[in-house]
């Protein structure tokens, strides 16, 4: 249990339930091969059954961390810092992102887009699922669009919300990694055929990086 004191901190953003933390490479999309710092912010309630990280879903497990701690960290080896998660936008990530531009760092985000937008972003990565779509907001902030691919009709829903982003949003199909095997040649095929999108891999877990 959280005292109602850090309760109160984590509601405006000054701490945040931080899952884990570490130096690598983008693994996707279009900064994929660009090193970056991630800090990966628990909670998250969308529930994609094939998730990669399940374990950071529930928030109560990932300790209330201060935020000036984490971007301390980040910027002593990166000026490129990724938000991910969980859903980050499950939080207030005003105080977050100002903090890292202080310090000069370029802030991304990944995010399913499923809630209010909050922070100051240099690169929004959205990758919408059907289960909990994305708000307005975030498609018209968004800089990619980065569909997974898990089975044929998600090809449709691609289409449907690379409707609704912006014109110079880029395009990505990403396979869902379990699947992989068999999503790859449809992928392939497709992207030939309609050549405003582009590929994407989970560069990193081919490379076993984290
Ligand atoms: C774990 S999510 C966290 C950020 C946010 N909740 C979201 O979904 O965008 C990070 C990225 O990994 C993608 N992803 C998650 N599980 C995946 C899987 N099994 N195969 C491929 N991509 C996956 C998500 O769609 C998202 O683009
Ligand atoms: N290397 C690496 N690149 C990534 N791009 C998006 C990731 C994520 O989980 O949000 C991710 C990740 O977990 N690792
Ligand atoms: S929205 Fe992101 S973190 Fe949440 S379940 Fe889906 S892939 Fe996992
Ligand atoms: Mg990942």
């Amino acid at each position: 249990m959280i005292t109602k004191e850090t309760q109160a901190l984590v509601d405006e953003g000054i701490m945040l339930p931080l899952m884990e933390d570490f130096y690598t490479i983008q693994g996707e999309g279009f900064f994929k091969g660009t090193a970056a710092y991630f800090i990966r912010i628990g909670g998250c309630d969308v529930g994609c059954h094939w998730c990669d990280v399940k374990e950071s879903w529930d928030a109560g497990v990932h300790p209330p961390t201060h935020i000036g701690e984490m971007v301390e960290k980040a910027a002593a080896s990166s000026d490129t810092v990724v938000i991910t998660g969980g859903e980050p936008l499950t939080w207030d990530m005003t105080l977050l992102t100002k903090s890292l531009r202080d310090k000069g760092c370029k802030t991304h985000i990944e995010t399913s887009g499923a809630y209010k937008l909050t922070g100051d972003w240099d690169w929004v990565c959205l990758s919408p699922k059907k289960i909990k779509l994305p708000t307005d907001e975030v498609y018209v902030a968004a800089n990619e669009l980065k569909v997974i691919v898990f089975n044929k009709h998600d090809l449709k829903f691609a289409e449907e919300q690379a409707a609704k982003v912006s014109e110079n949003c880029i395009l990505y199909l990403q396979p869902e990694w379990s699947n992989r095997e068999k999503m790859i040649p449809l992928i392939i095929d497709y992207v030939m055929k309609n050549p405003k999108w582009k590929v994407s891999l989970q560069t990193h877990k081919y490379l076993n990086i984290p």
